[in-house]
């Protein structure tokens, strides 16, 4: 399997409900790609049968080649995850959060402290390694969230609308650092509503209704208008700039 992350025929129901309709999509290790959505199109879905939370009876998704249904711990090694609610735990200091993670992982000592040392660099988050969670705003909270989902090495970084409440700046320093991980090898998969956060050479995903409306670089999928124009037009749904 050439790609690091490759959905096939996955269609999910809740009930009467299809929340994803024959959804068929291959990326590739070292790519930022957005998944872009209104509400209720079937991100989080997809999120959650990518994660296992949920899990497909129909159609296969492969995460570096594993077989998510059949093979799950091989592939989620693989899946570093950053959810839309905040998962920290306040009372305790960045380090000491990221040492909790990497024990969970199975990692200690100086395996671990070598680990959490490249993820808060990657974040340029090292010298706030002492801190309280609760002391750290927003933006530096959801980095390091981000350098937590690194700690176990994954080769894809799931981000589900990770800027969700942020202020412009710290929106914008989120989006660059992980698109700066995308440009070291990693394959970022971003969920988002906001068109803004996408650049032109990026991977995009429309998302419908459950279905994929258009794959392609951002730039393909603009045309000669705007990546908005064209969601607009593919969704009948208006995207809100920030
Ligand atoms: N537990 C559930 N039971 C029934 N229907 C559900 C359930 N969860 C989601 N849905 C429906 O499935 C569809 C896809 O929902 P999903 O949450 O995956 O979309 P989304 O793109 O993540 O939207 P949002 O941005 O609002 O979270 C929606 O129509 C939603 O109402």
């Amino acid at each position: 399997m050439a790609n690091t992350l490759h959905v096939q025929n996955v269609t999910y129901r809740y009930g009467a409900k299809t929340a994803l309709d024959d959804v068929s999509f291959e990326l590739a290790q070292g790519r930022f790609c957005a998944l872009l959505g209104p509400n209720g199109a079937g991100k989080s879905t997809l999120f959650s049968l990518l994660t296992r939370l949920l899990v497909a009876r129909q159609g296969t998704i492969h995460v570096a080649g594993h077989d998510i249904a059949h093979d799950p711990r091989a592939a989620l090694a693989k899946i570093g995850v950053v959810f839309q609610q905040q998962t920290l735990d306040l009372n305790m200091s960045v380090a000491q959060n990221l040492r909790y993670f990497a024990a969970l992982q199975g990692l200690s000592g100086r395996a671990a402290q070598q680990r959490i040392d490249q993820a808060l660099d990657r974040l340029a988050m090292r010298e706030r390694a002492g801190e309280k969670a609760r002391n750290l705003n927003g933006g530096h909270r959801r980095r390091m969230e981000i350098a937590r989902a690194l700690i176990h090495d994954p080769q894809v970084l799931l981000l589900d609308e990770p800027t969700v409440g942020l202020d412009t700046s710290s929106r914008q320093a989120i989006t660059d650092h992980v698109h700066d991980l995308a440009d070291s090898g990693l394959l970022v998969l971003w969920a988002t509503h906001l068109v803004d956060e996408i650049r032109p050479d990026d991977d995009v995903v429309i998302l419908h209704r459950g279905k994929v409306r258009a794959h392609d670089r951002a730039a393909a999928i603009a045309g000669a208008g705007s990546l908005s124009e064209a969601f607009i037009a593919m969704t009948d749904t208006p995207v809100p700039s920030l």
